[in-house]
């Protein structure tokens, strides 16, 4: 179905695409720049640029690409996600993370007969309740005190949103009141380092898990269940002490009270809400706990914005939808594999990973909404650093390496820190990668830069190669005018919407994720292996050598 939408892209990229050299449309069009970037104000969220001219494009690509918009019927699919229809088909879910950050007053969305517009508000009243008598000290721990850290348990979605918002929004919470911790992993060395930092006296738990079944954050809550009873002074009350350290983020309430969590400690969200969506959902709770609620709510805000501005704005001016289109254009006719997210800002130092979930857990599929194989390539390779740290890391490759990584630079324009000459330096150093990406430097450059430093001619001749640019290098640049709760929501927004629209013109199925579960399994069945004696023989060699050379050399 797809193939018979690329058609015609198909046909421009072998006659012209595939030749097209950015720094010669810029010499020959002035007004490139600003026939290919988009400027908008949001009331809330600030300035936001995107400068997309840098891109293999002309005007006739960005029409064909833009055609796409239509002929895959994105604008429908989007009425449809907004408006709570089953999307999610193979899970028979509404996906309605938008519902989660609806700020209209009167909103009504309405999935099998409730509004769950209604339940998204009473769970953020709960929380702000719970927020505020926990920063306030009212809500106290077991020997009275308040509480000064949070711990949050969870995995994948219950803990890289979280996480990465804490990171970025770091400015606007006191650490000397309240610290946030994350315990993820099933290593036991996660849960170990955490204990060594906080004081079971003084601290929360937060178990973050939509199914409430997930083994690394079981595992790892029971273990810090554990360790805090073992630290409780004698002839304390358990169960009280419990119901004033644990809380439970989850969709299972059946799971969360068998685990010994209070309903009322429980905060609720629903399955039409995707792990790698659901930071706008209960999942947030450590992010109000830190930033406090008001300002959570200004990240839902943001998030409503960009929502807004993706439902209402024309296509060629609609962010998502263009940052989706050149993301296709690159991944299904120039063949380049990965995209690399590189924020100029060091407290978004978490937003590459993140979106490798988002991103990759959403479009990492072979099967379209037919059922059957795609023979076109589907969700990019996501991967990035903060610069300026990346560039004396792997930006070599993306300069002369034989692959092309076409990269997303982030930058606000307003640091929140401007130390000294700080941000100028960094911003000098964003704006340089993306025009030296593009332009390269010539043979005839190098030669002459050398002859001018006095090399022999021997020596050019020899080094010369090695100094070349081709250039040509695609890049977008994303402007905001500072990084803020609004406008980090509106941000992750416009991110996930880009993966939204590269799914539809996909045909695939981005909202579930069943290609983690087969190691699940296998991990579940191989687990009682390696405590019962003898050696295992049911896998293939590789797999029974491993095992077996754990058994034989570990303690266990
Ligand atoms: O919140 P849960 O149910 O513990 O799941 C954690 C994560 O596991 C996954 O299901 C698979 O990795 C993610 O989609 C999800 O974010």
């Amino acid at each position: 179905m797809v193939k018979e939408q690329f058609k015609e892209l198909d046909q421009h990229y072998q006659q012209v695409g595939k030749n097209i050299n950015i720094k010669e449309e810029f010499k020959n069009n002035a007004n490139r720049f600003k026939e290919f970037s988009v400027e908008t104000k949001f009331e809330k969220s600030g300035l936001f640029l995107l400068d997309y001219s840098k891109n293999r494009i002309n005007k006739q690509t960005m029409g064909l690409l833009l055609n796409l918009i239509d002929s895959c019927k994105v604008e429908q699919f989007r009425n449809d996600m907004f408006q709570g229809k089953k999307i999610n088909f193979t899970e028979d879910r509404a996906v309605l993370h938008t519902a989660l950050r609806n700020r209209d007053p009167n909103a009504v969305i309405m999935v099998d007969g409730e509004n769950v517009v209604k339940q998204v508000r009473n769970v953020l009243l709960k929380m702000r309740s719970f927020t505020d008598r926990v920063r306030s000290g009212t809500w106290k721990g077991y020997s009275g005190k308040k509480i000064t850290d949070v711990v949050n348990i969870g995995i994948g979605g219950s803990d890289l949103g979280p996480v990465m918002v804490c990171n970025a929004l770091k400015p606007y919470a006191n650490d000397k009141e309240l610290r946030v911790h994350f315990v993820s992993n099933i290593d036991g060395t996660h849960m170990a380092e955490t204990f060594k930092v906080v004081n079971p006296e003084t601290t929360l738990f937060i178990v973050a898990s939509k199914t409430f079944t997930t083994q690394e954050t079981i595992t790892n809550a029971l273990t810090a269940r554990q360790w805090f009873l073992s630290n409780l002074p004698k002839g304390t009350d358990e169960k009280l002490a419990i119901a004033q350290h644990f809380v439970a983020l989850s969709t299972n309430e059946r799971e969360v009270t068998k685990f010994g969590i209070l309903v009322e400690n429980m905060f609720e969200f629903w399955d039409w809400v995707g792990g790698r969506y659901s930071v706008w959902s209960a999942i947030g709770l450590p992010v109000a706990l830190y930033i406090g609620m008001d300002r959570f709510e200004e990240f839902l805000a943001g998030a409503y914005e960009m929502d807004t501005h993706f439902l209402l704005a024309p296509k060629h001016q609609n962010l998502p939808m263009i940052m989706a289109l050149m993301g296709v254009w690159y991944n299904n006719f120039f063949g380049f594999e990965t995209n690399a997210i590189l924020p100029y800002d060091q407290y978004m130092n978490r937003f590459p990973a993140y979106f490798q979930q988002g991103d990759m857990e959403s479009n990492g599929k072979y099967i379209n909404r037919e059922g059957q194989s795609v023979d076109y390539s589907t969700g990019p390779i996501i991967w990035g650093e903060p610069g300026t740290n990346g560039q004396h890391a792997f930006y070599q490759l993306i300069h002369q390496g034989r692959k092309v990584i076409p990269c997303d630079f982030i930058a606000p324009v307003e640091s929140q820190n401007p130390l000294g000459s700080h941000h100028p330096i960094l911003l000098s150093n964003f704006f340089a990668q993306t025009e030296a990406l593009m332009m390269g430097k010539t043979r005839e450059q190098v030669e002459a830069e050398l002859k001018k430093d006095g090399v022999s001619a021997e020596r050019i001749a020899e080094i010369a190669p090695h100094k070349v640019f081709q250039g040509n290098r695609p890049t977008n640049s994303i402007m905001i005018q500072k990084l803020t709760p609004h406008s980090l929501g509106a941000l992750v927004a416009l991110y996930e919407h880009k993966i939204f629209v590269q799914g539809i013109i996909w045909n695939i199925n981005s909202f579930d994720q069943w290609g983690v579960e087969l190691g699940k399994q296998l991990a579940k069945s191989i687990l009682p292996e390696l405590t019962t004696p003898g050696q295992v023989s049911t896998h293939d060699s590789s797999t029974n050598g491993l095992i077996n050379f754990f058994k034989t050399h570990s303690k266990l």
